[in-house]
């Protein structure tokens, strides 16, 4: 079965590597996007071919979380069976679980009995701990980390090197600032920038 990648930017190049290094053939795998030209040493397709997709697996590899996800349905709905994409140098506990068309990078860590939902991004190094939930279309960026028990609804950004606190809820559209330390849960669509305070000297 042919393996259509879908994207040809910078987060398309990690995802094309790792495709490649879990045992892909490098053959079958074709790049489409909407721009023509070269990706990786390979001609770009054209995503018209996007409008039937029976009898191919495919991953959106796209960074942006909305367009992702509305690349990713309109591939299921053409037919197409979401592939998830390990990195055989990330860590995947046997009792954590993976949604479909998710990728989990070089290097990261997605702990014991965490739940990862369909079209997630769990970038380079990142930490996800034990008993996390993640919600679909999420991005958890490059040296991110999730103590234990973090709840983080769909479409989030936690941006590179942030790290959330056990036990936190973070909800849907919410953005992380990249660096950040969140120490309180955060509600639907708000934006968390910078570290907590001293609270007792
Ligand atoms: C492989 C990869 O590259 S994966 C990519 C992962 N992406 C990331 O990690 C990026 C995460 N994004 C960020 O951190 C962004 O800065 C955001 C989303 C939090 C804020 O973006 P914007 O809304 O555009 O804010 P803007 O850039 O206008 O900054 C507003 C203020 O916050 C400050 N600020 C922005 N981000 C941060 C941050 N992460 N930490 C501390 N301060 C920050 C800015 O300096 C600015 O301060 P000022 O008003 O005193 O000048």
């Amino acid at each position: 079965m042919s393996t259509i990648l879908i994207g040809a930017g910078g987060h398309a190049k990690v995802v094309f590597e790792a495709l490649i290094a879990a045992g892909s053939d490098p053959t079958q795998v074709t790049v489409r996007a909407d721009h023509e030209g070269e990706f990786m040493g390979r001609l770009v397709q054209a995503p018209e071919c996007l409008a039937d997709m029976r009898g191919t697996k495919s991953h959106v590899a796209i960074g942006n979380n909305a367009v992702r996800i509305r690349l990713l349905d309109r591939a299921r709905a053409s037919g197409s069976e979401l592939l998830s994409v390990v990195h055989p140098d990330a860590s995947l506990s046997p009792s954590a679980t993976i949604g479909q068309g998710t990728f989990v990078a070089c290097r990261a860590i997605v702990s014991s009995q965490a739940r990862v939902g369909h079209g997630v991004i769990i970038n380079h190094g990142a930490i996800v701990d034990h008993d996390c939930v993640i919600g679909d279309g999420t991005h958890i960026a490059p040296a991110s980390t999730l103590g234990g028990a973090v709840l983080i609804g769909k479409n989030v950004l936690v941006g590179s090197n942030a790290t959330i606190l056990p036990g936190i809820e973070i909800g849907d559209d919410v953005v992380i600032g990249a660096g950040s330390v969140v120490t309180k849960s955060i509600p639907h669509g708000a934006v968390w920038i910078g570290n907590a305070r001293i609270v007792r000297e």
